[in-house]
């Protein structure tokens, strides 16, 4: 089990405090019926992590941590254990994690285009390890709510904010479906890689509108396709070798899709072909990436033949007046 008291202590006496008895509840439901056989050894990395005196944390491109540790090479094995890093790239005493996702370029599209996140109250639904929540923190964020169903990320995030040590920013192992649904709190809500996994995007944008406050704000970031309103493309069969691909709308198809849920000042604030220099093999994620997935002799097609990733950012706002039927907390 993992210890998040320190988290759900910062809940107290913050806007998303009556979210905290239900997390706690959620989480000791969780660690009652856990069967996942990885997580002990990972967390026995996490556990086997040298002790570190951090001077300086700087959230910026590269997450890096400095000061004086004990053992340089038993922190480089410990985090090496922890293979594929995805999402990055982090530096903590000087071991660089070269991630394959170099995060930091999507982030300098993202952060331009949304609403001052200073104070605010943060939900980054897909988190991955964090690396965009430590990016969240660094523009003044209050608290960030990483949740992403998968274990290496949880654990990744652990073993970087053991260093950093920032009870504001965590990230749970949860999916949006199994979070209590229409909390209503978050001031922003982050999606960004997770709609075109999910079987059915109109409940997803739905499930994110619930964790939004009225008047708050849902950045949403999934792959596209070019063309124009009302297309979509749903792959047959694996889209860029990933065989959880659903739903790929174009930009003007996504726009509307937040409309109909109900969005209002719908923004589609950039468009960026996916290139093998944001995405790529390294070290730290060793094996096949982005230049396996596309088609060798013309970038512009996947493997498969479909249209290459496209990346869409969508910012929109939930309508001051629209509370959603409230759930009960007590
Ligand atoms: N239902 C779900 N609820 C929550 N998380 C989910 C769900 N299904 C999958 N995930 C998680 O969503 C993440 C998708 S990656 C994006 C990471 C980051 N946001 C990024 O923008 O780089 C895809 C990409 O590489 O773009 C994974 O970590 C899944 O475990």
């Amino acid at each position: 089990m993992i210890d998040y008291s320190s988290f759900l202590n910062h809940l107290s006496d913050t806007a998303l405090e009556p979210w905290q008895a239900p997390l706690e509840t959620q989480l000791e439901d969780l660690w009652r019926t856990l069967k996942d056989g990885n997580l002990p050894r990972l967390l026995s990395y996490v556990d086997a992590l040298p002790e570190a005196n951090t001077t300086k944390v700087s959230l910026s491109d590269i997450v890096t941590a400095t000061g004086d540790i004990s053992d340089t090479e038993a922190l480089r094995t410990q985090l090496k254990n922890l293979i594929p890093w995805r999402k990055g790239p982090f530096d903590l005493f000087d071991v660089a994690i070269d991630s394959e996702w170099q995060c930091n370029m999507k982030w300098q599209r993202v952060a331009p285009h949304v609403s001052d996140l200073n104070g605010r109250h943060i939900l980054d639904v897909g988190s991955g390890n964090g690396y965009y929540g430590w990016r969240m923190k660094a523009a003044g964020a209050r608290t960030v709510a990483g949740i992403d169903p998968s274990w290496l990320s949880v654990v990744q995030h652990l073993a970087v904010n053991k260093y950093i040590a920032d009870p504001s920013h965590t990230v749970l192992p949860f999916t949006l479906e199994s979070l209590t649904p229409n909390l209503e709190l978050f001031d922003t809500v982050f999606s960004m890689g997770v709609l075109y996994h999910r079987r059915s995007p109109l409940d997803h944008i739905n499930e994110l509108k619930g964790a939004i406050r009225p008047g708050g704000e849902l950045v949403l970031e999934t792959i596209v396709i070019p063309g124009g309103p009302n297309e979509s493309l749903v792959p047959i069969g694996r889209y860029a070798r990933m065989n959880n691909v659903w739903f790929l709308p174009t930009a003007d198809t996504l726009a509307s899709w937040l409309d109909k849920m109900g969005f209002v000042e719908i923004k589609i604030v950039d468009q960026t072909i996916t290139t093998p220099e944001e995405q790529r093999p390294s070290d730290w994620k060793p094996g096949q990436s982005l230049e396996n997935y596309l088609d060798p002799n013309n970038h512009q097609l996947t493997i498969e033949g479909h249209p290459a990733p496209i990346r869409a950012t969508l910012v929109a706002t939930k309508p001051e007046n629209q509370r959603l039927k409230r759930y009960h907390l007590d």
